[in-house]
């Protein structure tokens, strides 16, 4: 790392970061708080194989601060954080290092609230609440709201279809050829509503498994390998896998106009590649704005589950995805520096209120 922990906290505006280390269950965790301006940080803990120590820190840091943005963008009183686990999730899951690391989030005294992440489940979420109550997405026969993930699907299906009324001039998505890059828990259930509104849907994921039962689940989905993905004519590209697959290379053989899926951080750089993307006409859903279908829906269990309630706040991205396009338009913003603006509007707005009496 060529800059210190403090500057990169202090260049992406962080409030804390909190090592935790148990060598007796292998935990090596790392969380995350952003900012806590509009409420306690809530986001979920990512289970990931990083390449050095390094390159989790940073992911812990880049994944806390896109939470600091969805929740102010999607009018919850949440603050950004996040939290990664290091290691390998086919071996080093039990229930001593989810208990442990559930003490130490306890620790923080609802500071920091977590929930379902890449790798991790309903049922790890179960065995952090043995330890602590600052954990959501447990399932629901625990009185929890269980997987975020069908409503992070809707979310995006949402903001996919706004983008679409901008792009095409139509929402309906039917005969649209939109590739989905990972089929995973939100890739599954995006390929489900893009297949009942009749689109041409092509779907690639690394993990074989998990192509084979998506292509057996909805009939008339197409595979392919992720090879030369941005060489083929789409018309909306579903990141819906890890970050940083918008980037120059990408971009400068993309050819699909729209751009809308769940994964986060999908600008490799938001200052290079949201202007790249600009210039080459092609419409970015930020991610934070789209994917926010899964904060939406584990927010609600902290002030009492409605699914019905939950589902319209989750229908709401379609507008605020309309409004954001609009604003780029108006403004000569790139999309991702239009609705930051947005939250960070926000953000001052309540700071301002919050410090009065
Ligand atoms: N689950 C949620 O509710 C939620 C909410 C907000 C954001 N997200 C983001 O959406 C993305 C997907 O989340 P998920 O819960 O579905 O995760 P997941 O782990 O269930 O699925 C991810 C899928 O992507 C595949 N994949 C990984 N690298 C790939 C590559 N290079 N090419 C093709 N496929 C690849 C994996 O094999 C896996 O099937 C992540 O970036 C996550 O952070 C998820």
């Amino acid at each position: 790392m060529q800059q210190s922990v403090f500057d990169h906290m202090q260049q992406m505006g962080h409030e804390q970061l909190v090592f935790c280390h148990d060598p007796h269950s292998g935990l090596n965790a790392i969380i995350a708080i952003h900012d806590t301006t509009l409420g306690p940080a809530l986001g979920g803990t990512r289970l990931w194989n990083y390449a050095s120590h390094e390159d989790a820190i940073i992911d812990a840091l880049r994944l806390s601060r896109g939470m600091t943005y969805k929740a102010a963008i999607s009018d919850l009183n949440l603050g950004g954080g996040k939290a990664v686990i290091i290691g390998d999730a086919a071996t080093i899951k039990s229930e001593a290092l989810w208990r442990r690391y559930g003490k130490f989030v306890n620790s923080l005294n609802g500071k920091y609230i977590t929930a379902e992440d890449v790798n991790t489940s309903a049922r790890d979420m179960e065995y952090i609440s043995l330890e602590t109550d600052f954990v959501t997405g447990v399932p629901e026969y625990m009185g929890g709201s269980g997987d975020p993930s069908p409503f992070t699907a809707y979310g995006v299906f949402m903001g996919m279809k706004a983008a679409a009324k901008k792009a095409f001039g139509t929402d309906d998505l039917s005969g649209k050829k939109v590739t989905v890059q990972g089929v995973g828990h939100v890739g599954q259930y995006l390929v489900g509503h893009l297949i009942e509104e009749g689109a041409k849907v092509t779907i690639t994921d690394i993990n074989a498994a998990r192509v084979k039962e998506t292509a057996e689940k909805f009939h008339g989905v197409e595979v392919i390998d992720g090879k030369d993905l941005f060489d083929r004519e789409m018309d909306i590209y579903a990141p819906c896998a890890l970050g940083a697959t918008v980037n120059t290379q990408a971009i400068n053989s993309m050819k699909c106009p729209v751009i809308a899926g769940a994964a986060n951080n999908q600008l490799a750089d938001e200052n290079i590649h949201g202007p790249m993307l600009i210039e080459k006409g092609i419409i970015y859903v930020p991610d934070f704005l789209i994917n926010a279908g899964g904060l939406i829906n584990v927010a609600a269990e902290l002030d009492g589950y409605n699914r019905e309630r939950v589902m319209g706040n989750v229908e709401k991205i379609y507008g605020r995805t309309s409004e954001i396009l609009a604003l780029s338009d108006k403004e000569k913003l790139h999309t991702q520096a239009a609705a930051m603006r947005i939250a960070e509007k926000r953000l001052r707005d309540i700071a301002n209120v919050k410090a009065r009496l």
